[in-house]
């Protein structure tokens, strides 16, 4: 099992900034003790599983209503059929066993079919609460790392001020389709990727595990459904929270944008083939303004502690992708990613 704290970002707890920061600096995961201060209730989240549920049980023809990268939709919202996402395209043959659907809250509204149609107050709702997570998470990395001013990074994420790459996505993994034959080795649910935006935040459901981290132990370790091992249930499960690239720059690597993937459930070493052994799991992908500037944050912290060899390796990757001479933005790095993990052409 991944070594992954559970921290209390309540106002009660004085050592919430500090906590954050080692967590972020070790695996780059962190669990947030759910209470009031998360701002989401244990029930808000079980209707938005009902609601992924629903839809993802819509017939195909309904949810291409909503396809993604579609003109009706737009860029990456919408809904993404199965294997319609390689994460690890130097790795699989065949792309990633899941659906996804990604809402954005940007203008003009995406079209939404089947389950969702009645259900935009509920998707924007949802999606206002995790950015108001992590908004308060990145305060807590200002903090931590006394940057200039303390709101650096919450300020690159007003979202009143302009657009952003932001997404909520629900996931759905079948057991084992009935059409895929055998199993290669190298399919997997979600192939070994890092997030592409500042904060993530991570929602999964109890007896649906897969997720695994690429430890500092260099050997990939599983991430626990529920760390405490007993959150009695109707309670909220502790919300997963990890680095993303864009905040890992920002700090010259200090800040660990950790590797992760999807794996198929296991018996006895081998892939299940139960029908019974889907995942759900809900993401909010949070990014900055397309237009903020990907640059090291003023931190004298970061200034002494930031810059390992592995993230300036990383740093000469975003800059090659910028090309010469202008500092790369949040929205050309995302740009970038994605293009590399799906085709971004609009269809009709
Ligand atoms: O479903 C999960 O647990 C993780 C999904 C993920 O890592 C992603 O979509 O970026
Ligand atoms: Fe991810």
């Amino acid at each position: 099992m991944a070594d992954i704290p559970i921290i209390d970002i309540s106002e009660a707890n004085r050592h919430a900034a500090r906590q954050l920061l080692e967590a972020a600096t070790d695996n780059g995961f962190v669990f947030i003790k759910p209470n009031n201060t998360t701002g989401i209730s244990a029930s808000e989240i079980d209707d938005m599983f009902d609601l992924s549920k629903a839809f993802f049980a819509c017939p195909t023809a309904v949810k291409s209503e909503c396809a993604i990268n579609s003109a009706a939709s737009g860029k990456n919202r919408g809904w993404l059929g199965m294997h319609g996402e390689t994460l690890d395209p130097a790795k699989q043959k065949r792309g990633d066993f899941k659906e996804a659907f990604n809402f954005s809250s940007l203008d003009p509204p995406q079209p939404l079919s089947g389950a969702l149609a009645p259900s935009r107050q509920q998707l924007l709702a949802f999606q206002s609460k995790c950015h108001a997570l992590c908004l308060r998470i990145l305060r807590l990395f200002g903090v931590a790392l006394g940057t200039d001013p303390l709101d650096w990074f919450v300020e690159r994420h007003d979202a009143t001020s302009g657009t952003t790459g932001s997404v909520l996505r629900m996931l759905y993994y079948p057991g084992l389709p009935e059409d895929v034959g055998k199993l290669d080795e190298v399919d997997i649910r979600a192939g070994a990727h890092s997030d592409y935006g500042s904060v993530t935040l991570l929602f999964q459901r109890r007896g649906q595990p897969g997720l695994e981290i690429w430890s500092r132990n260099q050997r990939w370790e599983s991430v626990p459904v529920d760390p405490t091992g007993d959150t009695p249930a109707g309670d909220a499960l502790p919300i997963l929270v990890n680095i993303g690239d864009v905040l890992s720059y920002w700090t010259n690597g200090l800040l660990k944008s950790t590797v992760h993937r999807v794996i198929f459930p296991k018996t006895d070493g081998k892939p299940a083939d139960h029908k019974e052994l889907d995942r759900y799991s809900m993401v909010y992908f949070c990014h900055p303004l397309d237009d903020a500037e990907l640059v090291s944050v003023p931190s004298k912290i970061v200034e002494s502690l930031g810059g390992s060899e592995d993230a300036k390796k990383e740093m000469q990757k975003v800059k090659g992708l910028s090309g010469a001479g202008k500092v790369m933005t949040a929205q050309d790095h995302l740009n970038a990613r994605l293009g590399a993990t799906y085709d971004l052409k609009l269809k009709a």
